[in-house]
């Protein structure tokens, strides 16, 4: 599946691009892509109609502007023409064209995703947020980002560790990166890179999340023998793609909106991708079946992050998110210990979440209870790094002091951040 992957996501290179408004779009390349005529209802007002603004604009916002004429792919040089101000076209597939050909498509230009090539020097912008995210457009993630930011520049990235780099080397103002799904549970890696980078969780969202199989025109239910997606959105809907007849290979990929992509780039007439309506919209596919998420009030919560943190306000609602690591002498106890240290102070946790000490995955302990050295009678016990998110603000005293006797029983501790919790309704 790696080359899948790669083939979708990671085979068109950005090229830095001339425009003459304020941003220096790099992760605006042109690409091959299909697109519907109608604009997307999510992305309100946030850029100009004309082709200029459009072809300089990021990718929620170029779904905005989305009436172009039926034209061909261009192609141009970097640089070459100013008055068009494209990148190359990029079309390492020429399946696309012919998957595209007698579909009720026209060709769009859709930002590429950044990739890890792209990150330095960090590009010029105009006042427009910018915020990274995992995927392609019409993925979740990016709906996410215009939920946390609505009139925000999203920029994608092949990578959940771009996303977090284009923070860092300042190309992003902001990422917006998945941490937990209601049924599919937590995603991993954004926990272990939160640890790895030095950036701050400045907010929450939560976002709903509908699922819809897709295909090309004119596939049906019947003739498909595989589905493919983001691994956490085919475990959300696992149950009802049984339900639903589809007993077919199951095959992982970057992101949902990628896969709806390819299976468009590569014609496949016997693929369904499971992504949202929005990515039917951006890449020509028809909805064979909608809402097949298990359950239907499915919901990922996503992190905002930022370079610096955001003052702590006691007025709002505030969630922290802590990491640490148990102090040996603490033993197996320190969780408890940790979460009495809450518990006594009336503060509710609200999620848990334990990875690998990569540092030290295990720990030896002979029989009295002391570190052991490898001989018989020996436990090894896997050591850990506790994420926990707990509902009060760093500026009320209960927290504080609750940090202080936490940080009694461990030998790092980290505040990921302190940030207003997400009270949108549902
Ligand atoms: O693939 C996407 O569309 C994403 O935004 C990623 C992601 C995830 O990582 O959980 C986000 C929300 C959905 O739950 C499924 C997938």
């Amino acid at each position: 599946m790696a080359a899948v992957m790669a083939t979708a996501t990671t085979g068109h290179k950005s090229i830095p691009l001339t425009v003459p408004s304020a941003k220096q779009t790099r992760w605006s390349p042109i690409r091959r892509c299909v697109y519907r005529r109608e604009a997307s209802p999510l992305f309100h007002g946030a850029v100009g109609s004309n082709r200029a603004d459009w072809q300089s604009a990021c990718a929620i916002l170029s779904s905005k502007a989305a009436t172009v004429s039926q034209q061909p792919p261009q192609h141009h040089d970097a640089g070459g023409d100013a008055g068009h101000h494209l990148g190359p076209v990029v079309n390492d597939h020429d399946s696309y064209s012919a998957a595209t050909a007698g579909l009720d498509v026209v060709p769009v230009q859709l930002p590429q995703p950044l990739t890890i090539a792209d990150l330095s020097p960090a590009p010029k912008h105009g006042f427009q947020l910018r915020v990274a995210y995992q995927g392609v457009p019409g993925a979740y993630s990016e709906a996410a980002a215009a939920k946390a930011y609505p009139n925000c520049e999203a920029i994608p990235c092949d990578q959940f560790e771009v996303a977090f780099q284009a923070v860092e080397f300042w190309v992003a103002d902001r990422a917006v990166l998945p941490v937990e799904n209601s049924l599919g549970g937590s995603i991993h890696r954004n926990y272990d890179l939160l640890l790895r980078h030095r950036v701050h969780i400045v907010g929450e969202v939560q976002l709903p999340v509908h699922l819809c199989l897709l295909a090309l025109p004119g596939v049906l239910k019947e003739e498909l023998t595989r589905v493919m997606s983001h691994p956490q959105a085919l475990s959300e809907c696992e149950h009802t793609l049984t339900a639903l007849g589809l007993n077919v290979a199951r095959d992982a990929f970057d992101d949902t909106a990628g896969a709806a992509e390819y299976v468009v780039a590569n014609g496949l007439q016997d693929t369904a991708a499971i992504a949202s309506a929005r990515a039917a919209e951006l890449y020509g596919l028809e909805v064979l079946a909608d809402g097949i998420q298990d359950d239907q009030g499915n919901m990922t919560r996503f992190v905002m992050l930022a370079r610096e943190p955001v003052v702590p306000r006691a007025d709002r609602p505030f969630k922290t998110s802590i990491v640490f690591v148990a102090r040996h002498r603490e033993g197996t106890s320190v969780l408890s210990k940790v979460l009495l240290a809450f518990a006594i102070r009336d503060i509710v946790l609200t999620k848990i979440e334990s990875r690998p000490n990569r540092q030290r995955p295990i720990r030896m302990e002979d029989e009295a209870g002391g570190g052991g050295g490898g001989v018989a009678g020996t436990a090894k016990h896997f050591e850990y790094v506790f994420y926990v998110d707990f509902q009060a603000s760093l500026a009320e005293p209960r927290a504080q002091n609750a940090l202080a006797e936490v940080k009694e029983f461990t030998s790092f501790l980290r505040v990921l951040g302190s940030y207003p919790m997400d009270m949108t309704p549902t």
